[in-house]
């Protein structure tokens, strides 16, 4: 199913953003570039902080972030309530963090993971439903994080 997606990195993570970009667009999806569009040197929370705030808007079903880790653009994204952010590397935590976690963004490192297997988690992704139920209830605790009195 066609979604709209946002896709922001830093410089670190430029060609794999572009290749991600266009594989997205072959296969029929929104894509909407927050950049950075050019190789300078950039700080990773201005593109996270951007992309977050795209994905709590109604128009984008999911985010895509990346750098060279990955680490600094998930934390940053994650600084947003409405986002719940994965940092993945392998087809198995980008299904499961749709399945029980409910990820509209997910992140990758572009100097750790190649770009076929960012593609492999990324289509893992967006091919996969959350599992609702008991997933449900700890994905609402992570919007209130008062911790209850006896953890459950
Ligand atoms: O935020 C990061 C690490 O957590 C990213 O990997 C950045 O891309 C990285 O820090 C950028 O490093 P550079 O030496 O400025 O290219």
């Amino acid at each position: 199913m066609p979604y709209s997606i946002a896709i922001a990195s830093d410089h670190a993570a430029l060609d794999l953003k572009a290749a991600l970009f266009a594989w997205l667009e072959e296969q029929g999806h929104a894509i909407k570039d927050l950049g950075p569009y050019s190789s300078d040197s950039v700080d990773y929370p201005d593109y996270g902080y951007a992309l977050a705030e795209a994905v709590a808007s109604d128009h984008i079903d999911f985010g895509v972030a990346l750098c060279g880790s990955g680490i600094g653009i998930s934390i940053a994204v994650n600084r947003n309530p409405a986002c719940r952010c994965a940092l993945v590397s392998d087809n198995l935590s980008a299904r499961l963090s749709r399945e029980h976690n409910d990820a509209n963004v997910i992140a990758m490192g572009a100097r750790l993971i190649g770009i076929e297997t960012a593609k492999d988690c990324l289509a893992a992704f967006l091919s996969t439903d959350f599992g609702g139920d008991r997933h449900q209830r700890r994905v609402d605790k992570l919007s209130n994080p008062a911790p209850a009195k006896e953890p459950a």
